[in-house]
């Protein structure tokens, strides 16, 4: 998940501009007389002049996490654009981000009301609607609650430390075995492809106690829906900036919720399955577990924040949604950087051996055995910033940061992406170097350098996936590089240009990969 928006101009019709136009005039004349003052003592957000109707667009173009970045060298850490009409504070600066979203972590945490939202598991999302702070913070609570007691569950044999150890060693395996049967039939292989459906497994089998074959259609439409849903966000919905458009036919947002439609509908379906199977005696998964609650709740007359029955179960769709494309766009970006970087590879092969061995599947319990590709993990985190962005944040109330007003409901961009190659806080950052999360001795990651590589967020809207998805791309990675040695195709260069959308993916390619001989050893 990340920015949602940033709409290309060209998706707007000349008849929708005219009308634009004359509803922005009124706007513009409806603003002035209602502007809220500047406190004494504070000061006006500094940024670039926007355009009527289009605002900023043309300079902010179809690479935001770049122009923004750009923009910052002349703006600062705290400055406005303007989307269509609606204005957007940027953040950047490693320390400037931490102060709203920790330090003022109540100011930042909400979430603006843009159209498209709407349309997302039905105006339910817990991380997308507008849910006021009580109903948001409990199903917050909620959520985080059911996804740690359901992967730290104990596997079904006592090899696993936990459930979630047992599916993605599991996954992992499978994954191997998949990617070995595709190499002899077709010679080489789509990476997200196979990648994506190993993780949804995952985090199927932690929601709906299921899960799919790696050809099974059902599974491969709903990620063409995850891959589309990307792609129609990425460039943007016109109608969240110029509200009049939410009322002209407009063929981004038919996309947009034909897309939600098939993807609620997948959920909707296992939902009402669990319904109708729900044993209070043998809760199988988080979605009979949030299910459970509803009942329980009934019984629980001192609850002060009513929350609907609808708004607890449709967190299972925030959990499978944010599970799969996130993790998947992780690990297909890390095969990417195995390929470019194949000495970083060997070293990682090399790590493994000495450390794991090669006749057992790596552990949970390895990592901290395993620094260089924790590192590496790091430096992909760093260095790629597939989120280049946070969901977009809003503020909650009037506020200030470093000196600049911001006012009540003003939507807010944090950009990870300009905080991870800020050449302040990194030497050389375009360079890909995980040893720069090495102690000098390379024994050990350095924490302090790790915990400035923004990727989850910070503070009250900080992922709540985030030691799932670490334990799972950590260990995908080490049993995929302890089993097989990944490849380019001989004549066709790697393109790591990431392509902007919700998560930056890599454009779908084919590598090669071969099992690694266990006579190596
Ligand atoms: C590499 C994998 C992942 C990355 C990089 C990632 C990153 C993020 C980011 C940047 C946010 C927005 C933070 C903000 O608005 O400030 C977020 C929110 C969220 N993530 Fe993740 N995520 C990942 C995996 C997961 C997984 C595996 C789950 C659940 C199983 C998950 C569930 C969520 C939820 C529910 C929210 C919304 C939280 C809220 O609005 O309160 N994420 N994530």
């Amino acid at each position: 998940m990340a920015l949602m928006i940033l709409p290309l101009i060209g998706s707007v019709s000349v008849s929708e501009s005219l009308v634009a136009l004359t509803a922005v005039c009124l706007v513009y004349l409806i603003l002035k007389v209602f502007q809220t003052k500047i406190p004494e003592g504070l000061r006006q957000l500094p940024g670039p002049k926007p355009l009527p109707i289009i605002g900023n667009v043309l300079e902010v173009g179809n690479k935001p996490y770049l122009s923004l970045t750009a923009m910052r060298k002349r703006y600062g850490n705290v400055f406005q654009i303007q989307i269509g009409m609606r204005p957007v504070v940027v953040l950047s600066g490693y320390e400037t981000v931490r102060q709203a979203l920790i330090k003022q972590g109540d100011d930042f945490a909400g979430r603006p009301d843009l159209h498209s939202f709407r349309y997302i598991s039905d105006g339910k999302s817990l991380a997308f609607s507008t849910d006021e702070a009580g109903v948001w913070r409990a199903r917050r609570k909620l959520a985080y609650s059911a996804l740690r007691s359901f992967s730290t569950l104990e596997g079904t044999t006592p090899e696993y430390s936990c459930v979630l150890e047992e599916h993605i060693c599991k996954e992992g395996e499978y994954l191997v075995k998949q990617l070995n049967t595709v190499m002899k039939v077709d010679g080489s292989f789509d990476p997200f492809r196979h990648i994506v459906v190993s993780v949804a497994n995952v985090i199927c089998g932690m929601c709906f106690g299921r899960r799919y074959d790696h050809n099974d259609q059902e599974l491969l439409n709903l990620v063409n829906v995850s891959d589309e849903f990307n792609q129609v966000v990425g460039s943007g919905n016109p109608a969240d900036f110029i509200p009049l458009l939410q009322f002209l036919p407009n063929p981004t947002m038919k996309k947009f919720v034909s897309i939600n439609d098939r993807f609620n509908k997948f959920v909707q379906k296992i939902v009402s399955e669990h319904y109708s199977t729900f044993d209070k005696d043998n809760i199988r998964d988080i979605t009979d577990a949030l299910i459970d609650h509803c009942e329980d709740r009934k019984l629980d007359e001192n609850s002060n924040v009513q929350v609907s029955d609808e708004k607890i179960v449709s967190i299972v769709n925030d959990l499978f949604g944010a599970g799969f494309d996130t993790v998947s766009t992780a690990l297909s970006w890390s095969v990417m950087y195995l390929v470019a970087y194949p000495e970083i590879q060997e070293r990682l092969y090399q790590e493994l051996k000495v450390k794991v061995g090669l006749d057992c599947t790596p552990r949970l319990s390895d990592r901290p055995n395993l620094p260089f590709l924790e590192a590496f993990i790091l430096e992909i985190f760093r260095h790629s910033s597939f989120l280049p962005f946070t969901i977009p944040h809003c503020t909650t109330k009037n506020t200030s940061l470093n000196g600049y007003f911001i006012p009540k409901d003003t939507c807010v961009f944090i950009n990870q992406w300009q905080v991870n190659h800020d050449p302040e806080l990194w030497k050389d950052p375009s360079s890909f170097n995980p040893d720069r999360f090495l102690s000098t001795d390379g024994n050990e990651v350095n924490r302090l350098e790790g915990e400035k590589v923004l990727a989850f967020g910070l503070g009250k809207r900080r992922c709540i996936g985030e030691v799932i998805a670490r334990n799972e791309v950590f260990l995908f990675l080490a049993v995929i590089v302890q089993k097989m040695q990944f490849h380019a195709i001989p004549g066709e260069p790697l393109n790591m240009t990431p392509e902007y959308g919700l998560t930056m993916k890599h454009r779908r390619c084919h590598l090669r990969a071969t099992m690694r001989a266990r006579i190596e050893q």
